[in-house]
């Protein structure tokens, strides 16, 4: 047994244990839910809210999500070695971009909706938000994440790849960053030959490049809404969310 291929191992199996342990919902838990919809009452209640509402609404919820994925990055072998602005400087570019992932697999294709504040919401529901193009990335990148019906273990290990990436801006020790991603693209490369399905690399750093451009849509549609209400962007979102978007 190769040492290094031993090493591989103990790195997805470490890589595996953090996403399970980080996940704010186990997918049983919330596939219970799927068919739980809002009704018309409570849609044009969301529907009435004013941009603002919505965007707090929307920006408290997702940081719960996002507090997640700082856990999980924590926990992948190396992060922690890199130097906190080289942490968070991933975290800044690559944390939205796991919640989308994760929040694939919350996601109902049969009629397109997703795990919102205790049931399943269409695209609708979010009009208050003004941002219908962004909502439709998020919907169509959640639907075509489903259709590459991933296993735990696979996006775990997509995840922290989406996380641990050597080409983000204003990294202080790239070397560093590459030598942790190439590990963790060896631990993504192993599952998916033991799973048998090497064809699906290619197909997963396709949908990183989608999930860059969708979080710079999410990027440029909070700068847009933080200079229309910048009292609601710099005093009523999550530090977090400030933090790490803004
Ligand atoms: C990790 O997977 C999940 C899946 C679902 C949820 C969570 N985690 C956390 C808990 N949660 C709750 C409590 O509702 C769910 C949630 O936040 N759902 C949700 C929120 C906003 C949505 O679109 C708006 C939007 C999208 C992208 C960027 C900015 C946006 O708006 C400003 C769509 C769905």
């Amino acid at each position: 047994y190769p040492h290094s291929l031993r090493n591989i191992d103990e790195l997805c199996a470490s890589i595996v244990r953090s996403h399970r342990e980080t996940n704010q919902y186990r997918v049983e838990e919330l596939q219970a839910l799927r068919w739980k919809l809002f009704s018309r009452e409570e849609l044009q209640a969301y529907q009435s809210k004013s941009v603002d509402e919505m965007w707090q609404h929307c920006a408290i919820r997702l940081t719960d999500a996002v507090q997640y994925v700082v856990e999980f990055a924590k926990h992948i072998p190396g992060f922690r070695m890199l130097s906190q602005n080289d942490q968070i400087a991933l975290l800044k570019t690559g944390s939205m971009e796991v919640v989308l992932v994760r929040m694939s697999r919350f996601f109902n294709t049969e009629n397109n909706t997703v795990f919102f504040d205790g049931k399943f919401a269409g695209a609708e529901i979010f009009k208050s938000l003004a941002c219908g193009d962004l909502i439709t990335a998020v919907f169509d990148f959640a639907h075509d994440m489903c259709g590459l019906k991933l296993t735990e273990q696979q996006i775990a290990l997509f995840s922290a790849l989406v996380l641990i990436n050597a080409d983000r801006p204003c990294l202080e020790d790239r070397g560093r960053v590459q030598r942790v991603q190439r590990s963790v693209e060896l631990g993504l490369t192993h599952i998916l030959h033991r799973d048998n399905q090497d064809n699906l690399m290619h197909k997963l750093y396709q949908r990183m490049a989608v999930l860059r451009s969708l979080c710079s849509l999410h990027m440029e549609k909070l700068r847009w809404f933080s200079q229309r209400y910048p009292l609601t962007a710099h005093s009523l979102f999550p530090p977090l969310y400030k933090e790490l978007f803004a």
